[in-house]
């Protein structure tokens, strides 16, 4: 492998901090100096379509492919992503090295300070089915308008009064230096996407980069992620399915907290359960769709893999 180390990112400024912190944390697990890694930023089908609802792009692989391909073709020894924007199926030869510790895992919402406060029928601003779910289950009275785009845009529609509220996660607020804009949604109102909060690095399975990488890995974030993810898997969910998913290390177990909804938050399913590894969520994630009330089961069953 030449030097310097190519890290893959994309080039938004959060994942370009993100991408950062992993250099740092490289160079210094490696006693590297600073220039023996270099960030080579990438653009992506997601930054490419900044407009449309995530969900109506279509086509999956939305923030990682340009990166795979990278990755694929030697133009970078690794990638950074946040775990919340890589698809449940990766490819083979593709293979996650490393997590950073995770941040905080919380929603904040931005423009009032609680869900009960909004005004009646009051309208948020989200693109992700996850977050329209949690809110209308709560207060089927508020309306949902699509909005995407950077806390900068965000935050100026929500000052032209396009909109009362809109949630973003707190981890991309306190990488980006914004820990002051706005107020954490406690978790039993609105729980996370699987692998919120969390930076993943990935790199070609068995190569020499992969091992490199492998040395700064967090392992309980690790752990974390991968049984949120698996529980996604047995649903065969993303990021745009009306699904959240939490998994906290313990002393000895996983707790392990996840939701179903349909869109309009209208029915929802919910389980909380103690695992002892990671490929036990596969388990919990049959329990949850099997408890699941019909409306919820139309919904996902369609999508869930008849066999594995
Ligand atoms: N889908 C976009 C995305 N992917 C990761 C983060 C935040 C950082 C993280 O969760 O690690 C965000 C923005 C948001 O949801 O507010």
């Amino acid at each position: 492998m030449q030097l310097p180390f190519r890290l893959g990112s994309r080039g938004s400024p959060l994942a370009l901090i993100q991408a950062r912190s992993v250099a740092s944390a490289l160079c210094a697990a490696h006693s590297w100096s600073e220039d023996a890694v270099v960030i080579v930023p990438i653009r992506t089908s997601g930054d490419k379509n900044r407009h449309q609802a995530l969900a109506d792009i279509g086509g999956k692989a939305l923030w990682t492919k340009e990166l795979d391909i990278a990755l694929t073709t030697g133009q970078i020894d690794a990638a950074v992503h946040s775990m919340k924007d890589v698809e449940t199926f990766r490819p083979s030869h593709i293979s996650i090295a490393a997590m950073l510790p995770r941040e905080d895992v919380h929603d904040r919402l931005i423009g009032i300070p609680s869900l009960e406060v909004l005004p009646y029928s009051g309208c948020v601003g989200t693109a992700s089915p996850r977050r329209a779910a949690q809110i209308r289950r709560i207060r089927p009275d508020i309306e949902i308008k699509l909005l995407r785009g950077n806390i900068d845009t965000r935050l100026e529609k929500l000052a032209n009064k396009q909109f009362d509220a809109t949630l973003l996660a707190a981890a991309g607020l306190i990488r980006l230096g914004r820990n002051d804009v706005g107020y954490d949604v406690p978790l039993d109102q609105m729980l996370p996407a699987a692998g919120q909060g969390a930076i993943g690095i990935e790199a070609l399975a068995d190569s020499a980069a992969w091992e490199k990488v492998s040395i700064i890995d967090h392992y309980p974030t690790h752990l974390a992620v991968q049984s949120e993810r698996q529980l996604l898997l047995r649903l065969n969910a993303d990021c745009h399915s009306p699904i959240a998913v939490f998994a906290e290390i313990l002393e000895k177990n996983i707790r392990l907290r996840a939701c179903l909804y349909t869109e309009n938050g209208k029915f929802s399913a919910s389980i909380d359960k103690e695992i002892s590894q990671p490929s036990d969520a596969f388990e919990v994630g049959s329990l949850l769709l099997n408890q699941s009330p019909p409306e919820v089961q139309a919904l996902f069953l369609p999508r869930v893999l008849s066999e594995r």
